[in-house]
């Protein structure tokens, strides 16, 4: 009998995010500290972001700018706002040469020359659902320049490829907000506790069940899509799959990711490329995934092998639970073969 049990008062509070940066600096390549601050750099504008979600009602934080972005959507003010946030906190933080964002055109070069890092962001997913209280996030892959540090970085730095990511994560603002993120190893989860003001390990080591019982997708398009979608789509219902699509993507993946389950975003005869965003969406969560155990795909090849051209370029995305993937890809590749014959 321990002699003097810990008073539940007094139980610990659990790792940081801090603390587990700083233990687990040792698996970085070139591990200098810089990574470790600029992840910590993401969870304080993850912070503040938290912060305006919650009380967006309250500050006038909802609704539109009345102005598009580069993809020719309405820009939200949470949209904007969280852009401003996450460029401040990257750029003054110092570890970033350069960024990319969903709401910019072009290359934001940050002014930190001597930074070695680079990043992609989409700072407000799921705008759709910003000013109706469902859930949001903010997605991020990192990449270490391939120019050389000190000259101002180009587009070279950011056509490296899904799998140079060197770290890769998403925030989540929702009923509790939790940042997930890797850095090419385990997959780990830090829920928000916003009386400490702490990111504190809550999810270890997040495996993806082999299968699932969920898919996800926008079926409003279902007459839109090629017919092996439909045809895979038509057989999740056969089987009483459950049909779940909150219609954030950064939401509808946490979901699958923790219970298993497929995310479908196919392409449409006016989308060929599908909606989504290869270099700050795709190539992000395909690199949580995999490193979770789960597949990330589109009509040809897996996401993480895709090539990219350009800064904003789409493709379709298929994401999940391993043996739903691939059930789907038989779908998809029979539908191709029997297409070509
Ligand atoms: O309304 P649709 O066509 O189903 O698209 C929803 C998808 O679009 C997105 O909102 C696109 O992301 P953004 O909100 O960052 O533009 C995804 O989060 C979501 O999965
Ligand atoms: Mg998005
Ligand atoms: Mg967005």
């Amino acid at each position: 009998m321990p002699t003097n049990p810990t008073p539940a008062l007094a139980l610990p509070v659990g790792t940081t995010l801090d603390r587990y940066i700083m233990n687990r600096q040792y698996q970085f390549a070139y591990a200098t500290g810089e990574l470790s601050q600029l992840l910590r750099d993401i969870a304080l504008a993850g912070k503040i972001i938290h912060r305006e979600v919650n009380r967006a009602g309250l500050i006038d934080l909802t609704g539109g700018m009345g102005i598009e972005n580069v993809q020719g959507e309405k820009q939200q003010k949470l949209d904007v706002i969280a852009d401003i946030r996450f460029r401040r906190a990257l750029t003054n933080g110092g570890e970033v040469c350069a960024i990319i964002s969903e709401e910019e055109e072009g290359i934001i070069l940050t002014g930190n020359n001597g930074g070695k890092y680079v990043v992609a962001i989409d700072p407000l997913d799921g705008s759709s659902n910003i000013d109706v209280n469902v859930s949001i996030g903010t997605i991020f892959s990192i990449y270490r320049r391939v120019t050389p540090t000190g000259t101002q970085p180009t587009l070279e730095d950011f056509m490296q490829g899904g799998h140079e990511q060197v770290a890769a994560g998403y925030i989540l603002y929702g009923s509790s907000t939790i940042l997930v993120y890797t850095t090419g190893h385990s997959v780990n989860g830090f829920t928000y506790d916003v009386s400490l003001g702490e990111f504190i390990l809550s999810h270890p080591d997040i495996k993806s069940p082999a299968d699932g019982q969920i898919y996800s997708c926008n079926e409003g398009n279902i007459d839109l899509f090629a017919e092996p979608v439909q045809a895979y789509l038509h057989n999740c219902r056969r089987q009483q799959l459950t049909a779940r699509y909150i219609g954030s993507l950064v939401a509808d993946f946490h979901r699958n990711l923790l219970k298993g389950g497929i995310y479908l975003y196919p392409p449409t005869k006016s989308n060929p490329d599908g909606k989504l965003r290869l270099l700050y969406e795709c190539y992000p969560l395909a690199f949580i995934a995999e490193r979770a155990g789960c597949l990330a795909v589109n009509e040809t090849e897996s996401i993480l092998n895709i090539q990219p051209h350009s800064l904003h370029q789409r493709t379709p995305l298929y994401l999940g639970a391993p043996q739903m993937v691939k059930q789907l890809t038989v779908f998809v590749r029979q539908g191709m073969s029997a297409q070509r014959d």
